[in-house]
């Protein structure tokens, strides 16, 4: 045995030591194989989180860690006022960003404790919009892993390679190829960003736990020639694979993630074609796109406020699609559904809808060969004639509901926004395109230009704006208000599937969190710094919906009232500020009982 310098100091003089005493009769080495938070960071299994410095100098003794940090027991005020201030510092969102990936991979806990308490300060540096550069600019800014890169030479080894993962439990991940970042088109390995980004959510929003969580990012090459070129770039040089060789290599992935983790969840994120996939593993997997359902859910819970506050009918809704691709179909099928929920039919609820892609107006006879994804929407009506120009389009429709999912910033002009503010009492407008720079128009233009009367959200965050001496609020129509609850949902109940029943309920969930004084200024969505508790609600939604439509396997949640069910799933949630603390009275318990056996 070998004696700790830590375990000879006199325990007594430091501060915050209360218990200290049984300590300095306990044996001078203790192994800490007993404890069940020896929790990692999201990547490596290291012991970071112990060495946060509010730990109580017994535990520190016990951990090993004393001395290895400052002397002061510092309480999480202090913690936070630190990183706050060195957050300040920092003069551009990409140094915020990668402040912040350093503190994550640090004290996980920590980072968790603070994303969670400044949610609306801080997400908008973690996620989208900061995210975008930080994608963008991967191969520059890399500092350290925090995922798993497969790449397309791997395959035939990836069930093998996939064991090399350190954490023995993992019970979602994030798979993207790059080849789509919000409207920021293939930046290739770079994708590896969205994946961390929408996992930390994962976290802060819906409580799973960090160590769980995998970014996965698959090399299968890029048609982005810039990044091939650049000497930095950490992916493969080669061009994207064909369709063919990536079904084959999707196949085997995706085997060899439930080969591991049998009850897997898997996120497809930011894929440029991501329908064929989403088509093959939905049924023999738990298994979700978050940009087709995810964002469908999501516009749907905001849509569901909006049309009522429009005071139209869903049957006399006209609603212009900008983007056509899978957000878009996505979207726009969600709300055909909802329509369908309101009495229409599914014809009656369709013919709402026209869709506008970068030739124009979808229709059957515009003489090219349509994606298959956007045959379903194609215009029969138009009688011949063809609609080349987001202008053209509107003129002709006279559109209530403006949604963009087009990559095209700037795209819903003064003129297009005064248009309908002219057409409509409160005309709907999302411009939900990401990242800030894509957005079709900004909060301030859609006020500006409809004189206060849209009925607004956006894919990006903006800020509040006064205008003629009021104050508007924006709404947030980002997937990142469902996909956490539609996660944790499935996780909770061990679905063996995620059905397109659970993905309605997660949408349906969002207008149930809005509280009366959100009715009354017109917002869509409910308070973002009320996230948690929106994604607990979620994921009761996605639960019930998962049992009626007999996927979930724990079946006892089926016997819970709805407010027994959320506060279970409540209690799941993984609390970074509870953490540390069952970390100290764990220790001090371990340490108690072995003074006592020595007695
Ligand atoms: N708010 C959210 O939660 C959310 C969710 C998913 C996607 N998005 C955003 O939506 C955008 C599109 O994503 P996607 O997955 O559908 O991409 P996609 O590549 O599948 O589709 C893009 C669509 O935009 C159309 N388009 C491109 N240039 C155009 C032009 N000049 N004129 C008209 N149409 C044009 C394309 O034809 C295509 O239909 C991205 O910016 C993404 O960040 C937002
Ligand atoms: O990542 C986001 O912010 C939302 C969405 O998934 C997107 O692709 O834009
Ligand atoms: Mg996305």
């Amino acid at each position: 045995m070998t004696t700790t310098n830590a375990t000879q100091a006199p325990i007594a003089q430091h501060a915050g030591n209360q218990g200290a005493a049984s300590l300095t009769q306990a044996p001078h080495v203790l192994h800490n194989h007993r404890l069940k938070h020896t929790h990692a960071t999201a990547h490596v299994p290291n012991r970071a989180a112990h060495y946060d410095t509010s730990l109580s100098i017994p535990v520190r003794k016990y951990l090993q860690t004393y001395g290895l940090t400052p002397p002061r027991v510092e309480s999480y005020e202090v913690q936070k006022k630190r990183c706050l201030g060195q957050l300040a510092q920092k003069t551009t969102d990409i140094e915020k960003f990668l402040y912040l990936s350093t503190l994550r991979y640090n004290n996980v806990h920590l980072f968790y404790r603070l994303l969670t308490d400044q949610f609306s300060d801080l997400a908008p540096l973690v996620y989208t919009p900061t995210v975008g550069e930080a994608c963008q600019r991967w191969s520059e800014i890399y500092q350290q892993p925090e995922g798993m890169y497969l790449s397309f030479e791997d395959k035939g080894h990836l069930s093998s390679i996939i064991q090399n993962w350190p954490q023995t439990n993992v019970e979602i991940t994030v798979v993207t190829d790059g080849s789509r970042i919000l409207g920021l088109g293939d930046l290739g390995i770079g994708g590896m960003g969205i994946s961390i980004g929408k996992l930390a959510l994962y976290t802060g929003c819906a409580g799973i736990r960090p160590e769980v969580t995998l970014p996965l990012t698959v090399d299968l090459g890029t048609s982005n020639k810039t990044l091939r070129e650049d000497p930095l770039y950490m992916g493969s040089r080669r061009d994207k694979v064909t369709a063919e060789e990536e079904k084959d290599f999707l196949d085997e992935l995706m085997r060899a993630l439930k080969e591991r983790w049998p009850d897997i969840v898997i996120q497809f994120e930011d894929w440029k074609n991501p329908f064929p996939s989403l088509e093959r593993y939905r049924q023999d997997y738990a298994m979700f796109n978050d940009d087709i359902q995810g964002t469908g859910a999501v516009i749907m819970g905001g849509i569901i406020g909006a049309v009522k506050q429009s005071g139209v009918a869903p049957r006399d809704q006209r609603a212009v699609f900008f983007g056509s691709g899978s957000a878009g179909v996505g979207v726009a099928k969600q709300i055909v559904e909802y329509f369908m929920h309101e009495g229409l039919t599914e014809e009656e609820a369709k013919s709402c809808f026209w869709l506008v892609d970068s030739k124009g107006l979808v229709t059957q006879d515009r003489g090219d060969k349509l994606a298959e994804h956007k045959i379903y929407f194609s215009r029969t009506d138009n009688h011949g004639q063809q609609f080349k120009t987001l202008d053209e389009v509107i003129e002709y429709v006279k559109p209530t509901i403006l949604m963009g999912l087009s990559t095209i910033g700037g795209a819903f002009t003064p003129e297009i926004l005064r248009k309908m503010a002219a057409w409509n009492e409160r005309p709907i407008i999302f411009p939900l395109s990401n990242p800030s720079s894509k957005s079709e128009c900004t909060f301030e233009e859609a006020i500006n230009y409809t004189d206060g009367r849209a009925l607004f959200a956006s894919g990006s965050p903006f800020q509040p704006y006064a205008f003629k001496d009021k104050m508007y609020h924006p709404g947030q129509g980002n997937n990142m208000y469902v996909f956490p609850g539609i996660g944790l949902g499935t996780i909770l109940c061990k679905a063996v599937q995620v059905t397109q029943g659970m993905i309605y309920a997660s949408g349906e969930a969002l207008p149930t969190m809005i509280t009366e004084e959100e009715k009354q200024l017109a917002l869509l969505y409910p308070a973002i710094t009320r996230i948690r508790d929106v994604s607990a609600r979620v994921a009761l939604y996605v639960i019930r919906a998962a049992q009626k439509d007999n996927v979930d396997r724990l079946h006892y949640l089926r016997e819970m009232s709805d407010e027994a069910l959320e506060a279970w799933i409540k209690s799941k949630m993984y609390d970074p500020h509870r953490e540390t603390k069952e970390l100290e009275s764990e220790v001090r318990e371990i340490v108690d009982d072995l003074v006592a056996s020595k007695l």
